[in-house]
């Protein structure tokens, strides 16, 4: 049953300000059972700091349930540019949200269940969550073949996957939150993360490709909602607290006060885009000239998510050397990120040189440029 969370029990509970009403000290003592009324993932992500940062979890585990709009979601140390299709994501209006915790990229929409499990640093045990799932997906269809890899992931009839882990750990707390997929758009999922991008060399965390497949493919009865209830009848039974899944809205500063500015600061492109490992990029292109084809080679390194070092080689007679340096150094400093592409093609317009000829290769090799971000 789902119940709409009271404000004040909740930031009661989290905070553990006060003695919160009789009836609802057993499931204080115990733990509790929430799920999000949003589906933005930058709201959703918020809840997993904010409960992160401000909770005292001593006894009172919690189970948050969250879907989102169709996302992608990335782990803390991997590449956007490695992991998915941006353009794609742009075209299509898909977020892209960098998680606090690593591990590898992942497709959320509303087929998608997001499961985060909040433990004491102590307590945490991710075999033993993902035990409990499996004890949950049993209950609802006991023919199912499911079971956990050492990797935490979820396989379905030994082959695919349905369920990937990640985590976060902190110095008293931690959670480990996992996705299980219900009713995804599977070839959406395969599309968006297939990177378009050739020459990117980084140490960032690089995704493990699986074969991916819907629990309801294999029976039509297991909706997303049949399996969040199943999975908080198992916690609640694990942990003998109330069963019951309560509301909450992340974007209520009564309940839980400075979330919005968490959401926020995981919408910005210093943390989206900022925070991808120091990468580089090494690629060319062929442009007609005379009736042949000339290579442009373009070496990009990229730190913080800005261009650190540009260098673009192109045979002197097609540009010459003083305007490939002038394009150089304009480019150094800038976001190198697909939602800044305004902003650098008003930086190359200042820069641009005069001459008819010239400006119109400057503008083949910007676009070019814009192309690879
Ligand atoms: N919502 C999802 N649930 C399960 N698997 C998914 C989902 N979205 C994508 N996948 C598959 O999981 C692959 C990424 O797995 P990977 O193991 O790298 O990351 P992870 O499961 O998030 O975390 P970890 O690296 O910690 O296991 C994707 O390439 C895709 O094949």
């Amino acid at each position: 049953m789902l119940i709409p969370f009271s404000m004040k029990n909740c930031f009661q509970l989290l905070c553990n300000h006060q003695v919160p009403a009789a009836g609802f000290k057993q499931t204080v003592k115990n733990g509790l059972i929430l799920q999000s009324v949003s589906n933005d993932v930058y709201q959703n992500l918020a809840v997993e700091d904010w409960i992160h940062d401000h909770m005292n979890l001593e006894g009172k585990p919690i189970l948050f349930f969250w879907r989102n709009s169709p996302s992608v979601v990335i782990g803390r140390h991997q590449n956007p540019w490695q992991e998915c299709n941006l353009n794609l994501m742009r075209e299509e209006g898909i977020k892209l949200a960098r998680r606090r915790s690593g591990g590898g990229t992942v497709y959320h929409d509303m087929g998608n269940i997001n499961l985060t499990f909040f433990t004491t640093k102590k307590k945490y045990d991710r075999m033993e969550n993902l035990k409990l799932i499996l004890r949950a997906l049993n209950a609802v269809q006991p023919q199912l073949d499911v079971q956990a890899t050492k990797r935490f992931d979820l396989l379905l009839d030994g082959q695919f996957k349905i369920s990937g882990t990640a985590s976060k750990i902190g110095r008293t707390t931690a959670y480990h939150h996992c996705t299980l997929l219900c009713s995804t758009d599977g070839t959406f999922l395969s599309s968006l993360l297939k990177s378009p991008y050739q020459g990117i060399r980084s140490n960032a965390t690089a995704s493990i490709p699986s074969l991916v497949k819907n629990l309801l493919e294999k029976d039509p009865t297991l909706t997303c909602e049949v399996l969040m209830n199943a999975v908080a009848t198992e916690y609640a039974a694990y942990h003998q607290i109330d069963h019951h899944i309560h509301l909450i809205n992340p974007t209520d500063e009564t309940l839980f006060p400075g979330i919005n500015s968490k959401a926020k600061e995981l919408q910005t492109w210093e943390w989206i885009y900022g925070k991808t490992p120091k990468f580089s990029i090494n690629t060319s292109f062929h442009v007609l000239y005379e009736q042949s084809h000339l290579e442009i080679k373009v070496f990009l390194d990229i730190k913080n998510g800005r261009i650190e070092i540009c260098n673009i080689e192109a045979p002197d007679h097609w540009l010459p050397l003083e305007i490939r340096d002038k394009l150089n150094s304009s480019l150094i400093g800038s976001k190198f990120c697909p939602t800044e592409t305004t902003m650098l093609t008003n930086i190359l317009l200042r820069t641009c040189p005069q001459d008819h000829k010239l400006h119109s290769k400057w503008n083949i090799l910007c676009e070019k440029i814009k192309g690879i971000m």
